[in-house]
Formats: C-alpha cells, sequence, structure tokens
C-alpha cells in the first residue's frame, strides 16, 4: 500500500500499533511466525503493525494495514535502521512507514538524519518515523524532516532514565515542543498504560512485548508467582 502522510494519519490517529518482533536467537524468530502474530494483532483491532527484518516486513505486506518496518542491524549504538542502505532496503521490501534511528548520535555511515531522510525521499515515496531518545532528539528529527515522532529509544539511548512503563513525561515534553504527530512506544505494558500514553499527548502508541513477546511476559507471571512464595 503506497499512503500518502494523510492517509496514514487518519489510519493510525488514535490508534495501537503492534510490534511483532522476536529477537535473534529465539524460538519465534521466523517471518511466517510474525505474520501469523501480525495477522492475529489486525483480528483484535491493531491499526498498524511495526516489524522487524526484511523477511518480516515482506511477509506482512499483504496485510490491510500500514506496515511500520525497520531493520535492526549492526553493533553501534545506533542499530535501529542505521544508514540510508537500511532504510532504503526496509521501503523495497515494502514498509509503509521506515522507522529509524532518530537521535543525535553519529551514524554509521556518516550521514545526519536530515540527509538520510532527504536521500530516502529522493529515491522512495515512504514515510519517516524517526524512533527519539529524548525532547532535544525529537526537536532535531522534527526538523531534519521525519513525518512522526516516536518515544522508541527513551532509556536506551543514555538521556532518559529507563521507566519502569512508558516516560510519560517525554511524551508531554514532545508534545508541548513538537508539532509532528507523536507515537507513545516503550514499556507500554498495560491497557492502562496505553491510555495514559494517549492522554499524555500521543496521537497513537505502539505496544510490543506485552502482546506480542510471550518469553517477557511468561517471566512477569512467574516473578509474581515467585514473590508470593
Ligand atoms: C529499544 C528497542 O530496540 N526497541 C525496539 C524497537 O523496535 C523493540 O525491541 C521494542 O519491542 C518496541 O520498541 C516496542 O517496545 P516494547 O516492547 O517495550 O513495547
Amino acid at each position: 500500500m503506497t499512503l500518502t502522510l494523510d492517509e496514514a494519519l487518519s489510519r493510525l490517529d488514535a490508534g495501537l500499533v503492534v510490534s511483532c518482533q522476536a529477537y535473534p536467537g529465539e524460538p519465534m524468530r521466523d517471518p511466517r511466525t510474525m505474520a501469523q502474530i501480525a495477522r492475529a494483532a489486525v483480528a483484535g483491532g491493531a491499526a498498524a503493525i511495526r516489524v522487524q527484518g526484511l523477511d518480516d516486513i515482506r511477509a506482512v505486506s499483504d496485510l490491510d494495514v500500514p506496515v511500520i518496518g525497520l531493520w535492526k542491524d549492526g553493533d553501534s549504538d545506533v542499530f535501529i535502521t542505521p544508514t540510508l542502505l537500511h532504510a532504503r532496503a526496509v521501503a523495497d521490501a515494502g514498509a509503509d512507514i521506515v522507522a529509524i534511528d532518530g537521535t543525535r548520535r553519529a551514524r554509521p555511515d556518516g550521514l545526519s538524519l536530515a540527509e538520510t531522510i532527504a536521500q530516502l525521499r529522493q529515491s522512495h515515496d515512504v514515510l519517516v518515523m524517526a524512533d527519539c531518545g529524548s525532547l532535544d532528539d525529537a526537536v532535531a528529527a522534527e526538523a531534519a524532516g521525519a513525518d512522526i515522532l516516536g518515544t522508541t529509544l527513551s532509556g536506551y539511548s543514555g538521556e532518559r532514565p529507563k521507566t519502569i512503563g512508558p516516560d510519560i513525561e517525554l511524551i508531554g515534553q514532545i508534545r508541548e515542543h513538537c508539532r509532528r504527530p507523536l507515537m507513545a512506544e516503550g514499556r507500554i505494558h498495560s491497557p492502562a498504560d496505553a491510555a495514559a500514553a494517549r492522554r499524555a499527548g500521543a496521537f497513537a502508541v505502539c505496544v510490543g512485548t506485552a502482546i506480542t513477546h510471550p518469553t517477557t511476559i511468561t517471566s512477569w507471571f512467574v516473578e509474581a508467582i515467585t514473590e508470593t512464595s
């Protein structure tokens, strides 16, 4: 599906995005498995799906919802769609929205975020989501031309504490200082967290682990039982 910004935003507005990711070496690390989980999430009302890796993006390309694609790669601190080459490959694989590292850290190919977005736009008709880790990232990503700002990297880039639950304070700050639509993402572990993120100003909410990562969900229950014994 080729989406204009207005179309994408109207489909995502107030919606739940479900991030379907398994990590290297895990039992569910298989594009067919991720596609089945994505389909199940859409059946439950997901407005869009976020997936990692070129094969996973291809595997969900027939879904009737926007696909936010990314490619985690490399051993640099910047690992979410770290270079222009990665961003173009994600777009070629069929993502409607390309999620890229939206921090102010040096990128492995030496391009700035603004250069990356501009050059991606020259070759591909896609939208860009900037995965930010702080307000300063979000302000810079907006100036660099990102279509959607995300709080994805809050707690992971060294600028913000790793909050228990979503970084509600950052959501409020970005809402106050930026104009681009804001996706709340990261450690949204319950429907109450999702509602709080919306109330704080997010136009859409992305949930991964709490819906699609059974190993972590299982560990939450195991810990809860262990604490009572
Ligand atoms: C920091 C990082 O690498 N975040 C990744 C971004 O794609 C994913 O591993 C997360 O699962 C995703 O952001 C959703 O967050 P949560 O799983 O907390 O609901």
